[in-house]
């Protein structure tokens, strides 16, 4: 396991990206962290990780026991452009949606949450952290120096999803994607542990008609508006 960054965390900035699926959140919080410099969190990966463990014991959705084990001893490794499981390449498996439905099956049990929160807390290094998920903001790091909760409509958000599975040759349906998605969005916000919400001190920011550089900007513009307000109190 990783040894969290213990000098003084509060100096070290963090930016969070919550919000629904496939809202574009991992593509806007990596663009954004090489932009910048920072280290970059995709805490969903975690929940993915702990889900496909778990789907290759057998174990069941409701132990809540074995998965909270699971996710405190998780051999994971994560590289630029892949995740390794066990010393294997499980980039393309947990990005299944199989996967990301279990993922949000078992995101509800409070010991596995905890499991999970001093392995998301350790990526939090100089100069910078990028992190996206559903509690990054509220839970995670609740004093991160700017908090976004971004969004899209339902059904751009399942076309974006249809058009990245199909350029990975994946088949798949737009309204089952559909109906997927509003299953998740459900189980995500309905949950009485770090449910998706938008908390009161998180900016929104809708990208329904957005390009990925439009985001990254309106991002970038943000941080660099935190930034300056943050020097003219000083
Ligand atoms: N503003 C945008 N406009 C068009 N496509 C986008 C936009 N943001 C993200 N995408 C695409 O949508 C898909 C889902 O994005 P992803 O980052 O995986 O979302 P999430 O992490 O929220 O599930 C990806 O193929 C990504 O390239
Ligand atoms: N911080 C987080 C991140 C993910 N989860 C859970 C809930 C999500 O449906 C699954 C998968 O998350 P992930 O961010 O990878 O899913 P999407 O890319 O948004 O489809 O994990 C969570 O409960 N808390």
């Amino acid at each position: 396991m990783q040894v969290p960054y213990k000098m003084n965390d509060s100096a070290v900035p963090v930016i969070t990206l919550d919000g629904p699926s496939a809202s574009g959140k991992g593509t806007i919080a990596r663009l954004a962290s090489q932009a910048l410099g920072f280290h970059y969190l995709d805490s969903g990966a975690l929940y993915r990780l702990v889900a496909l463990a778990a789907m290759q014991a057998n174990v069941d959705a409701h132990d809540e026991q074995r998965l909270a084990d699971i996710a405190l001893h998780l051999d994971v490794v994560f590289s630029d452009t892949s995740v390794w499981l066990d010393g294997k390449n499980v980039g393309d498996e947990i990005r299944a949606e199989s996967c990301g439905e279990f993922a949000s099956r078992i995101a509800h049990l409070p010991a596995l949450r905890a499991g999970l929160l001093d392995r998301q807390r350790a990526f939090r290094k100089p100069p910078g952290l990028v992190a996206d998920g559903r509690d990054m903001g509220s839970v995670v790091f609740p004093d991160a120096v700017l908090k976004i909760y971004l969004t899209a409509s339902t059904e751009e958000r399942a076309h974006r999803r249809y058009k990245q599975l199909m350029d990975k040759g994946i088949s798949a349906n737009i309204e089952n994607l559909l109906q997927a998605l509003r299953e998740r969005d459900e189980r995500d916000s309905n949950r009485a542990l770090s449910p998706l919400q938008r908390s009161g001190d998180a900016k929104l920011l809708d990208t329904t008609c957005l390009t990925i550089e439009q985001v990254v900007d309106k991002v970038l513009e943000m941080y660099a508006e935190t930034r300056d307000k943050a020097s003219g109190d000083a």
